[in-house]
């Protein structure tokens, strides 16, 4: 007889829980539970849905820019709201579904409920005791929410993103990825929006300059922005709520998003009845992505660690962990992360920090440009799209790099690939790019 029901049990069927799982589909016998929507948070309450509203609204901005350049009655163009959300709701109405044809296909077991560990190499799920010689933990994350008077009417990302109808005037509370992503949607959509920072600065991972700039760039698109304060109570009233601030500000309002951070879910696990630790900012784990329990591995958003929780990297640590229980040993190496806030324009950016090369002149070069009258952006009218280049002096390889644009994303891609392949300028010489496109700009950043 079997010591174990499972070779693996993988916990949290999101990016990272299924990037294991195929992995190790082959080899092993492995078991994924999911409490909630197959899929995770990425491609049902998070990445996905909120980039097909961002791509509808950047639509609108674009538009708006070509009026009198070509396009007319861009001012009579609304965002439809109703048939918006249908248009995302036909995407991810598919998912749950779709992930779980895709296990079954692949003839991976799961079952929905929720996990509690009753041992090291043991769980209960609903009523079934079942256990296994490794778990792999990737529940995610979910938003906190502050502990202020009334934080039973908060609303989070999630509600946002599903929402019948967009409330007319909305408060969020941070400045950070979530409030600054969907307060753009949400006041491009024609909603009144203010957000509450509480300290001075948004998207604190950015360049100051840089997220200056965006303030800017979305106060002009009507956001209200209050600095050095934050809400402190939310009362209800017949139609609308009214929010106190710290300053004292009183506003009524039709919502009230908290997006002051996301905390690692690990309540449910009962982890105390293994030897695993964690703490408010997620599990602990090893350089090898190993709990204090060393059966029990935990990957994405709800590990401890200072690398960005995003997707790509919740799949990067999946594939790592099965390889490592496949017995291949070696410490992860994480390739350089490039971060991306989709804020109509994106705000991108990769490797060494503006910060530290500014600290550092004698082993980084920093190129900035205003690039707006560049062809690639003044066909756009992207009239403020700004690059910033960070160079090692040593070889004059690229080591980091922040772009503030329409299209943002796929510039900062191919920054990252040439870090990675430590890419230098006669190399580019011998790279034939499409032209026009923004892959021809990249040796004018050299
Ligand atoms: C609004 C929003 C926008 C985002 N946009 C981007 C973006 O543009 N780009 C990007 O890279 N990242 C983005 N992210 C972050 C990205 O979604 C996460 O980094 C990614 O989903 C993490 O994957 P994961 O597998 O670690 O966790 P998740 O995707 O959160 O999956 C964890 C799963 O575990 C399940 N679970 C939890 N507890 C239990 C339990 N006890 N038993 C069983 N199942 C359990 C949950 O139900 C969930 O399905 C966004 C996040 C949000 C909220
Ligand atoms: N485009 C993307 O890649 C993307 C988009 C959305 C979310 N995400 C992921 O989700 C995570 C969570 O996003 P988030 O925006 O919730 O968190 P965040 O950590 O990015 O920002 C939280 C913000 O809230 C502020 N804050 C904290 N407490 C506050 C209070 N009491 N009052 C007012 N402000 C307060 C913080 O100073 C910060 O600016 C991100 O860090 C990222 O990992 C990524």
């Amino acid at each position: 007889m079997e010591k174990y029901d499972y070779d693996v049990i993988i916990i949290g069927a999101g990016p990272g829980g299924l990037a294991a799982a195929y992995q190790l589909s082959a080899t092993h016998k492995v078991l994924v539970v999911e409490k909630h929507l197959w899929g995770g948070t990425c491609p049902n309450y998070g990445c996905d849905p909120k980039k097909m509203l961002y791509g509808i609204v950047e639509t609108q901005r674009q538009a708006q820019k070509y009026k009198h350049n070509g396009l007319e009655d861009t001012a009579h163009l609304k965002v439809n709201w109703h048939d918006m959300m249908q248009f995302k709701r036909s995407y991810t109405n598919q998912i749950p579904g779709g992930t779980e044809n895709g296990l079954t296909n692949a003839d991976i077991d799961h079952i929905a409920g929720t996990c509690h560990f009753l041992n090291a190499h043991q769980i209960q799920v609903n009523e079934r005791q079942i256990s296994a010689q490794y778990f792999i933990i990737a529940t995610g994350a979910e938003a906190s929410i502050p502990d202020i008077e009334g934080n039973n009417w908060l609303k989070t990302s999630t509600d946002f993103l599903d929402e019948d109808s967009l409330p007319a005037k909305i408060a969020f509370i941070g400045g950070g990825y979530v409030a600054i992503e969907l307060a753009n949607i949400a006041v491009s959509a024609g909603a009144e929006v203010h957000i509450f920072q509480h300290n001075s600065r948004v998207l604190r991972s950015f360049p100051e300059e840089y997220t200056q700039k965006l303030v800017s760039l979305l106060t002009e698109k009507g956001i209200v922005f209050h600095f050095n304060d934050t809400i402190t109570g939310v009362k209800k009233g017949a139609h609308t709520f009214q929010v106190t601030s710290q300053h004292q500000q009183s506003l009524s309002v039709d919502a009230v998003y908290a997006a002051t951070g996301r905390h690692a879910s690990v309540g449910s696990l009962n982890l105390e009845n293994t030897t695993a630790a964690y703490t408010s900012k997620g599990i602990s784990v090893n350089d090898h992505l190993q709990t204090d329990a060393p059966n029990i591995f935990a990957v994405g958003d709800v590990i401890d660690k200072k690398i960005p929780k995003l997707t790509p990297v919740a799949s990067f640590e999946g594939r790592y962990v099965a390889q490592q229980i496949k017995k291949i040993s070696a410490s992860i190496q994480y390739p350089v992360v490039p971060h991306t806030v989709f804020s109509g324009p994106e705000l991108s950016q990769v490797g060494v920090s503006l910060e530290t090369a500014e600290q550092h002149p004698e082993l980084f070069k920093i190129n900035s440009a205003s690039v707006g009258k560049w062809y690639t952006y003044n066909r756009l009218l992207d009239t403020d799209a700004q690059v910033t280049v960070i160079l090692n002096q040593q070889d004059q390889t690229v080591a980091g790099a922040v772009v503030l644009a329409t299209n943002a994303e796929e510039l900062i891609n191919y920054f990252t690939l040439m870090i990675k392949n430590k890419t230098t300028v006669n190399d580019l010489k011998n790279f034939i790019p499409v032209y026009p496109s923004v892959a021809s700009d990249l040796t004018y950043y050299m």
